[in-house]
């Protein structure tokens, strides 16, 4: 799976042969009706697994909002915008982001250029999972899970790590190169790397999905935007997977967690600003949240981000409904980890500071200012 780690555009390939390039807008219906059931009775599986997670009352209402949304013919990016989510998704035409032959060219306009790095990542994405979905269809993934041996306990590794060295658990993350900072590490080997990491204390490991080697849980953390990727970092090996409030609609965020807790994963739903928080806060059934300090859109990094998205209410509500918050982004020193500890979460998400490091479990140690593998 592609990630963090390959966040390339694919080599040369022309717009007209991705599947999905003269199909329209993601609209709900058009994309639950393929990958997901509508009605209520047609998730058995869900609601037999998930016992007194949601009451009927709270069922019906949220089923009343998805036909309403239907009915009134509601595209996904003005329900999106209507929660202030910036981040379209890609529009019929595409990104003029190849040109096929020398004379064929798109003229840019503002509906069908990506406005930043995640928009433009987030229009890629959508032709790789169309690409990757007709290759691999949902049924063939469902057969491969009913095979795959149980996933990992992702929350509770971070809860153990936590208790045991009274620090944030640390889920370390591989990755070769990000789209703000280049290229982190020119000797790449992510499992040499994973391992230190392993060796060096992490509870965690925030990588591509498809190693198995490990025992610490493994995030997948990627750039979902579509219900098949959570099937597909299941059978890879992931034990969690991220969803990014940025981008994905409520709606969204309710049927992936849904699905992740069916699949036995872990979601780590990651906010940046107050707004996305508190819609994040009023999903039910969420036990991982992540604040990135990094805005994903101009890639500033304010760790003083985590202190002011735990502040008064927001942070008693946390507490009350007892979610695990995860620190990311921007943690350099054991001062950082001390401070966003003292704002209240209980895990951080480490790359940069500690994948640079000729030893990255070394690295580690730096990081928290003490061996944490003990
Ligand atoms: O890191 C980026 O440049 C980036 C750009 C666009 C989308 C996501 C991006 N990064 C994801 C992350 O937030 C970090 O990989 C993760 O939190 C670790 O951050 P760091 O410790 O600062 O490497």
């Amino acid at each position: 799976m592609e990630g963090l780690i390959s966040l390339k555009s694919s080599p040369g390939t022309s717009l007209r042969s991705f599947p999905s390039f003269n199909q329209p807008p993601n609209s709900f219906a058009r994309r639950f009706s393929m990958d997901l059931p509508l009605r209520r009775s047609s998730f058995p599986a869900i609601r037999a697994q998930q016992p007194g997670t949601i009451s009927p009352k709270e069922e019906e209402e949220e089923d009343a909002l998805k036909v309403k949304e239907w009915e009134v013919g509601m595209f996904q990016n003005e329900v999106a915008a209507s929660q202030g989510i910036r981040i379209r998704r890609r529009p019929p035409t595409g990104p003029p982001l190849h040109y096929v032959g020398p004379f064929e060219f798109r003229l840019q306009n503002d509906g069908n250029t990506p406005r930043d790095i995640l928009e433009e990542i987030v229009w890629h994405k959508d032709t790789e999972v169309s690409q990757m979905k007709e290759r691999k269809p949902l049924a063939t993934l469902k057969k491969f899970i009913e095979n795959a041996p149980p996933t990992r306990d992702f929350v509770g590794a971070l809860k153990a790590a936590h208790s045991r060295t009274g620090l944030p658990g640390l889920i370390a993350e591989v990755k070769k190169a990000s789209p703000s900072r280049g290229i982190l590490r020119e000797d790449f080997d992510p499992v040499e790397i994973a391992r230190a990491y392993e060796k060096g204390g992490a509870a965690c490991l925030s990588v591509l999905t498809d190693e198995k080697f490990f025992k610490c849980p493994l995030l997948c953390k990627e750039f979902v935007i579509d219900a098949w990727q959570i099937y597909y970092a299941r059978i890879k090996g992931a034990d969690a997977i991220l969803l990014i409030a940025a981008v994905l609609p409520d709606l969204d965020i309710r049927y992936m967690v849904k699905i992740c807790k069916m699949l036995g994963l872990a979601a780590l739903v990651e906010v940046h600003d107050e707004r996305e928080m508190d819609r994040v806060l009023g999903i039910e059934g969420i036990e991982l949240i992540g604040i990135n300090n990094r805005n994903l859109e101009t890639f500033e990094v304010d760790i003083s981000n985590t202190k002011k998205l735990l502040e008064g209410e927001r942070g008693q509500l946390i507490c009350q409904k007892d979610i695990i918050v995860v620190g990311e982004s921007g943690l350099f020193t054991p001062d950082h980890v001390g401070y966003v500890q003292e704002a209240g979460v209980k895990a951080v998400l480490v790359g940069e500071s500690i994948v640079k490091q000729s030893d990255p479990g070394k690295g580690i140690t730096g990081l928290f200012g003490r061996d944490i593998s003990l």
